[in-house]
């Protein structure tokens, strides 16, 4: 099986959890895409749901599918965030925003009452940071707020090649919000409820990849099966 039938695989399980009338938050990137394809099949068939996209590129696969958009505005609360990753650790922290979507994913992961991680077996690390860790910030200042994430870096015990993310083109990428991204290659994050902590309290940081106390379960699709892993800790606990 290849990685993309695996995320597909991934995706599916999750979906066993979609229950008629339920909320949904949408995620973003290869993974989730396979989500919303496959939500979108149910949906057809026939189930009630609505879900709140997180990113702009989801938003056109959601439509695409015929899977009811609202907005955070309209509704109150999600009932699950089903979304990938590029790292998860085995307290379910996770890095995310490879595909640049992390402040989104994060106001919709916060407002739901589960987030379902999907993906290929290949993001369950031991310890995160191999994978760069994205921050995305307001371009105004940029340099002094790189001052500011590399001295938080060092109170946090790591360090490593800061650079401002790129698109195909070369041009700088630019998020749904209009922000930029620095990512961050520290290898291995000691401490990621510290350092997510740090980056937070910087001004110019708008959010950062580290996803904290937020994922309630890990759906991992790998040559030997479906693996979940569930949260130990209740959901916003970060100690
Ligand atoms: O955080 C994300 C987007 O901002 C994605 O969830 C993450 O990059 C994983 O993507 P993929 O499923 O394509 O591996």
């Amino acid at each position: 099986m290849n990685m993309d039938q695996l995320k597909r695989q991934a995706a599916a399980r999750a979906l066993e959890e979609v229950r008629d009338g339920m909320q949904l938050g949408l995620g973003t990137g290869s993974t989730a895409k396979h989500f919303v394809e496959l939500l979108g099949e149910r949906v057809a068939a026939g189930l009630k749901v609505v879900g709140v996209p997180t990113s702009e590129a989801t938003r056109a696969d959601a439509e695409r599918c015929g899977v009811p958009l609202t907005t955070l505005d309209e509704i109150d609360h999600l009932d699950i965030t089903v979304d990938g990753a590029d790292e998860i650790d085995p307290e379910l922290n996770l890095i995310k925003g490879g595909g640049g979507a992390l402040l989104r994913e994060k106001i919709v992961a916060a407002a739901s009452d589960r987030m379902i991680v999907i993906a290929d077996d290949t993001k369950w690390v031991p310890t995160l940071g191999k994978f760069p860790l994205p921050v995305e910030v307001i371009p105004f200042g940029l340099g002094a707020t790189r001052r500011a994430i590399e001295k938080a870096f060092a109170e946090c015990g790591v360090s490593g090649q800061m650079a401002v993310r790129k698109d195909k083109g070369g041009h700088v990428f630019v998020t749904d919000g209009g922000h930029w991204i620095v990512d961050a290659q520290l290898g291995r994050i000691v401490d990621p409820p510290g350092l997510a902590k740090a980056l937070s309290a910087i001004p110019g940081v708008v959010e950062h990849g580290l996803f904290i106390g937020l994922a309630s379960s890990a759906v991992l699709a790998g040559g030997e099966g479906i693996r979940v892993i569930e949260r130990r800790k209740p959901k916003g606990d970060q100690e």
